[in-house]
């Protein structure tokens, strides 16, 4: 007769607690709680629901981390260097079934199998004994093509699939029906039998816990009662258990202390207390090696969600280009010409009385005309929307003009007015009003040019007395679109990396898989490389798409290197990739990283000067701006596009710099956060 209770026979025990307290928050989860589970045993914990079981076995698969007390699975403390668990040695099935919905069940052993150091062959054979056992009909059908019972079973499949030692399972029959449930309590039977298996599993089917070797009763953090079914019957001359816990929560209610039962005497199962099999763990590389290709195989499934991850940036960018910086091109701009209401006349003549005439002309080119016969009318449309802005010229323009130019005679102070036209526009569209500012100017240069041609007088007469030397860069005129396209893209770039690395493992998360792989001894470093080469490969190709569209699609030129370019566009998007990771290392819910990505997007595009210069923010924002990321790599870029400027000008070198410190920031926080966030 053994019981593994105390310091005698501690190394006939697979799992030991002693005194276990944990909490979330305030909120005492485990309360000095024991527990021993014998090697070769079956050990099935009851509870009520939120009773903590779920808790305890997390902890004891190095999930998490208990607040205080002893903890020993295999005779290692979870967690620590060279321990058991988490690692291949201990079987993890948790209460999700945890499973990769995109992968066939063949697909998914595999990964599971190659994650705990199985080599391919091993696994098809250990596939078609359990597909068998399990009733799993086609292992070729994806897992989403199961039904929930069905993905229970598999799930039940992983974790058999490479023979722990000890196996931990979190409600292990639910969804199964009776039958079924009968064949896998055999099953458990046989692995603690002739594997000595240790099992330790939680069940809400009190009954099938009698075929147990040990049962556990879980109530208000603690085992209220921890011995072999039969004795628990004796003990409280009952038939079923359910009548003995109910008992139990009775007898804990009522009194005032702390009930703990402990019964000894029976036998426990003694056969064999070694090791079921010796299981290689599999090195980082293989760990990572099958991380990778279940995440291409994943992303392969879903291939029209793929294209448009890859092509949503050069989407991005496309739309850009044709929205963004052009002249508004269907404007409607009202005349009110009182001195002629013709609007089709022959070339300024040096006399002419309608030149008012040419110079309306001249202004078709930027807008749509409407001609109307008063101020009165043209402002009323104004206020009603229907005009983007509205000219009024006065009846003796062309006169008063001429009078102004030529004769040079002084003339009485109100005729001057004649010869203004005066412009009314709707301010609150700024960019139309200052675009109706500019074409109505360059129209007045042309007319006056044309006019003084005709009267044989030079052109410079009405020049402004400033001379405008050709830009050192850049074009003549303001192009909005090649100065602001490589900053859009660089923000693009930043945050649609930063969606996709952050959502990736988000959804991981939620579907608990990682709980599995973490159980089975893969490491968040291992995690994380994994996801940085299959992300890297993802927003290599969006990149590669978005600089095919902008360079060789919309013919954005470049004065640098386009290699530069490149490599910076690519350090940049690493850098939204990092800050990703950063984020879902922090946050657990999908949606809070959605809200958390785009609150931040639009103070980066506001402060990256990419809308408006840096020179004109307050102060204070200017610096912070400088140091956030992507700011400095639209500079950047911007000097080796528009500049022609190499790497080794601090302009440049500085944007790289930039990311690389807010890459590896964003490193540090992935691993504190990993590593001391509470678990
Ligand atoms: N991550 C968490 N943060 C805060 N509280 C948590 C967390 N996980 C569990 N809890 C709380 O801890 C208590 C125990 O939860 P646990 O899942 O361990 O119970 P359980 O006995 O497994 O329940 P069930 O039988 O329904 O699965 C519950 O009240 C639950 O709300």
């Amino acid at each position: 007769m053994l019981f593994c209770s105390e310091t005698n026979h501690r190394k006939d025990c697979a799992i030991i607690l002693r005194r276990a307290c944990k909490s979330y928050g305030s909120s005492q989860v485990l309360d000095l709680l024991d527990l021993t589970v014998p090697k070769g045993n079956i050990y099935a914990l009851l509870g009520a629901s939120g009773s903590g079981k779920t808790t305890l076995l997390s902890c004891l698969v190095g999930n998490r981390r208990l607040a205080s007390g002893e903890m020993r699975v295999l005779g290692t403390v979870p967690g620590q260097t060279g321990s058991a668990s988490p690692g291949p040695r201990v079987g993890y099935m948790p209460q999700e079934n945890a499973l990769y919905q995109e992968l066939t069940v063949r697909e998914t052993m595999k990964y599971f199998g190659w994650i705990a150091g199985l080599s391919t062959e091993d696994i098809s054979r250990s596939l078609g004994k359990l597909a068998g056992l399990l009733q799993i009909n086609n292992v070729d059908k994806y897992i989403s093509a199961f039904s929930g019972g069905e993905q229970r079973r598999i799930s039940f499949a992983v974790v058999l699939l490479y023979s722990p030692e000890v196996l931990i399972l979190d409600e292990p029959t639910v969804g199964l029906d009776p039958l079924l449930r009968e064949s896998v309590w055999q099953y458990l039977l046989n692995l603690a039998q002739v594997d000595s298996c240790t099992i330790l599993l939680t069940t809400h089917y009190i009954e099938e816990a009698r075929q147990a070797h040990m049962v556990g009763f879980m109530r208000k953090g603690y085992v209220v009662v921890e011995a072999p079914p039969l004795t628990l019957l004796k003990q409280f001359n009952v038939n079923t258990l359910e009548e003995a816990f109910l008992e139990l929560s009775r007898q804990q209610n009522d009194s005032r202390k702390r009930l703990v039962y402990r019964f000894t005497e029976e036998a426990m199962n003694d056969a064999g207390f070694g090791c079921a099999l010796e299981t290689n763990s599999a090195s980082s590389w293989q760990k990572v090696r099958a991380l990778v290709w279940k995440q291409f195989v994943a992303m392969s499934r879903n291939l029209t969600l793929l294209t448009f991850t890859v092509l949503s940036t050069s989407m991005s960018v496309a739309i850009f280009f044709l929205v963004y910086g052009h002249d508004p091109k269907s404007i409607t701009v009202g005349v009110a010409n009182y001195e002629t209401n013709t609007t089709s006349c022959s070339p300024p003549d040096c006399y002419s009385n309608s030149l008012s005439c040419n110079y309306v002309g001249l202004l078709n080119r930027g807008a749509h005309l409407r001609h109307l016969s008063t101020e009165g009318e043209g402002l009323s449309l104004l206020a009603s929307g229907k005009l983007h802005a509205l000219l009024v010229i006065e009846r003796n323009y062309s006169r008063t003009l001429r009078e102004k130019i030529m004769t040079w005679t002084p003339i009485m102070e109100w005729r001057y007015d004649n010869a203004i036209i005066r412009v009314y526009r709707d301010f609150l569209a700024k960019d139309i009003a200052a675009y109706v500012q500019r074409f109505t100017t360059e129209a007045f240069s042309d007319f006056i040019g044309l006019y003084l041609s005709s009267c044989n007088v030079s052109t410079k007469l009405m020049d402004l007395p400033i001379q405008w030397k050709d830009p050192v860069y850049g074009g003549k005129q303001v192009e909005l679109t090649t100065n602001g396209a490589p900053a859009f893209f660089l923000m693009t770039a930043f945050f649609v990396a930063s969606m996709v690395t952050s959502t990736s493992i988000l959804i991981e998360k939620s579907e608990r898989t990682y709980d599995r792989i973490f159980a089975m001894g893969v490491g968040h470093g291992e995690i994380l490389v994994s996801h940085l080469i299959t992300d890297f490969c993802l927003v290599l190709g969006q990149n590669a798409a978005m600089l095919v569209v902008a360079f060789c699609v919309f013919g954005l030129s470049s004065h640098g290197s386009l290699i530069t370019t490149a490599s910076l566009v690519l350090a940049n998007s690493f850098c939204g990739m990092c800050f990703g990771y950063a984020i879902a290392s922090i946050l657990q819910v999908e949606s809070s990283v959605m809200h958390l990505i785009s609150g931040c997007m639009t103070p980066a595009i506001l402060l990256s000067g990419t809308l408006w210069p840096r020179e004109g923010m307050h102060v204070v924002l200017q610096e912070a701006a400088w140091y956030l990321p992507v700011s400095h790599a639209a500079h950047s870029i911007n000097s080796i596009l528009n500049r022609g400027w190499g790497w080794t000008n601090p302009s440049v070198y500085l944007g790289f710099v930039n990311c690389f410190v807010w890459i590896i920031i964003c490193l540090i926080v992935c691993a504190f956060t990993m590593r001391y966030k509470q678990r």
